[in-house]
């Protein structure tokens, strides 16, 4: 058929000569038509059109339609080098592929076309096109084939030896990074306000429930992200959630959790499984935006111990680049494999630490195994904070969810009165010496930082002072980047340059816990004497819980 385009256009053009001079027109058509059929047979010009398939094509698309040939594999991967190279040498085709460029157009188009490899010039990197990718401006999709808007910036592209995929990520990412406000933090509403913490200076258990109304938290332009905003990075932060085993929609910012791609993230905090699942190589781990890494450092643990704020806190930094949600891989998400928990990373450039936090593994058997396999060296940080107070604030949290919950002490007690149940999760979290015999079986001690939760809160930069010399991290976050919000009660991040709009915590973190009994604290400040006694031993540490 490629000799098709010649014949036709000799064919017509001869046409009009017929009628003029029927015979000498006749004679030479003839004439030519015998020497255009004998050209073709000695194969001088078949070889390239008859190559070129089916159908009208210009010059240019028929190299790309050779280049698709020769590089097109079962898997539709596709050179793009070799196609696009070629077709930006030829002017029909620069920007621009039509007609029957089918298997290009079935590849880009089709639902799975993230799973095609596409090779992409002297970069020689393996990018996931996905339908994002598709749906950017810089894409015409045509029912015959695909364009380019802008053929100069594919040609840029081909040039500067940068992927295709970093050419067109930019733009994907300034439409649908989450702001700085979709961050783990709420306004508050005023200041000012006289709503306070009523703790009793010696009965730091005993908290009054007339706080409820304390709907005062802040919201705020990001502090934290500050460091990274100049730098290249699409900001991948997945927004941080509640603790997942009571999902808790009172933080609001779980209702706004957005990926990167605009998707919402469950309101419990838990994960989607990112579709299409990787194929080991097919998504790419790594591009000018950084790589994503294997966490080097996993706040373990433990719950209510106050790992939000800590992780909060780390982000300030700007070597710390963390995971907003729990994903709870390993504990309840191992089965995803380890690909899986990469994906979730957010990139990091050389020098930067990827972290995540779930406060779930310190009380998982499996955890510190399937950390260990993942990497010896990953370093463990465990806020901890006095079990009695942990438990009230384990108890306080479920409550929130299901006021028709038994009492506290209905249910640390069996039968009420009876001996401490340990069979409770809210109690059994907090025999600290236990949980961590079980993780010095993989790690040593070395491996770990046990954050003081107490100190957290009473002075925030010192702590954060002790992890950042844990992660070898650079003393950034100091005094400077606190107050403490007496509306709160606790500290909270302060905006750079004395900006108006500090960050807090949400407003499930710091509750109001119930009034306990008296006789029932100290009860169970017994019953973790022992345990916490060990726990000292253990760590070296004096936490003066007792
Ligand atoms: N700066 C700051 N702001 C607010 N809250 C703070 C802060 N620092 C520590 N805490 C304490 O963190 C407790 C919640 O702990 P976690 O974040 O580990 O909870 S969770 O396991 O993720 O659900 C939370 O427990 P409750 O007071 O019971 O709500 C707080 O006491």
């Amino acid at each position: 058929m490629g000799c098709g385009i010649l014949t036709l256009r000799i064919g017509s053009g001869h046409l009009g000569a017929l009628r003029a001079q029927p015979k000498v027109s006749l004679l030479l058509t003839m004439i030519f038509l015998f020497t255009y059929f004998f050209y073709c047979l000695t194969g001088s010009c078949c070889d390239s059109l008859g190559s070129a398939g089916s159908g009208p094509m210009g010059t240019g698309v028929l190299v790309a339609q050779d280049s698709l040939r020769s590089d097109f594999t079962p898997s539709n991967s596709l050179l793009f080098d070799s196609i696009l190279g070629n077709s930006l040498r030829s002017d029909s085709a620069l920007g621009s592929f039509q007609g029957s460029d089918s298997a290009l157009r079935d590849s880009l188009s089709s639902g799975s076309a993230s799973s095609h490899s596409l090779r992409f010039g002297s970069a020689s990197r393996e990018s996931g096109i996905s339908d994002s990718a598709l749906s950017n401006p810089e894409f015409v999709l045509k029912d015959s084939g695909f364009a380019l808007r802008d053929p100069p910036a594919l040609r840029r592209a081909l040039t500067s030896g940068s992927s295709l995929m970093d050419r067109l990520r930019p733009s994907i990412s300034q439409e649908n990074v989450g702001t700085a406000e979709e961050n783990t933090v709420e306004p508050v509403s005023d200041p000012k306000d006289s709503l306070h913490r009523q703790e009793t200076p010696n009965d730091p258990l005993s908290f009054a429930m007339k706080d409820s109304v304390r709907s005062d938290f802040l919201r705020s332009d990001s502090h934290t992200r500050e460091p990274l905003r100049s730098a290249p990075v699409a900001r991948t932060h997945l927004l941080a959630t509640e603790d997942t085993h009571i999902p808790d929609s009172s933080d609001s910012l779980e209702s706004h959790n957005k990926d990167i791609t605009g998707h919402s993230w469950a309101q419990n905090g838990t994960f989607p499984n990112p579709s299409p699942a990787p194929s080991p190589g097919a998504i790419s781990t790594y591009n000018s935006f950084g790589t994503k890494r294997f966490p080097q450092a996993i706040i373990v643990g433990v719950k209510k111990g106050g790992t939000r704020a800590l992780l909060e806190f780390l982000r300030v930094h700007p070597d710390v680049r963390a995971l907003g949600a729990e994903p709870h891989f390993f504990d309840r998400c191992y089965d995803k494999g380890l690909e899986w928990y990469r994906n979730l990373m957010p990139r990091t450039f050389e020098g930067q630490i990827t972290m995540e936090k779930t406060p779930s593994y310190f009380v998982t058997m499996e955890a510190p195994k399937r950390i260990y396999n993942m990497s010896s060296d990953t370093k463990l940080i465990v806020v901890v904070r006095n079990p009695v107070t942990r438990a009230i604030s384990d108890y306080t949290q479920t409550l929130s969810k299901t006021p028709s919950l038994p009492s506290f002490q209905a249910l640390a007690f069996k039968n009420t009165t009876g001996p401490i149940d340990t069979s409770w999760s809210a109690i059994r979290i907090g025999i600290y010496a236990k949980h961590l015999d079980n993780w010095l079986q993989y790690f040593p001690l070395s491996r770990f930082l046990f954050v003081n939760g107490e100190r957290l809160v009473s002075d925030p930069a010192g702590e954060m002072g002790r992890v950042q010399n844990f992660l070898g991290l650079k003393r950034v976050i100091t005094d400077k980047h606190f107050y403490f919000n007496e509306t709160k009660g606790f500290p909270c991040l302060k905006k750079p340059e004395g900006s108006s709009k500090p960050r807090c915590l949400g407003k499930s973190k710091g509750r109001p816990h119930p009034n306990i009994d008296t006789s029932v604290l100290q009860h169970l400040q017994e019953f973790y004497r022992p345990y916490n006694q060990k726990f000292y031993q253990m760590t070296g540490q004096n936490f003066g819980w007792d």
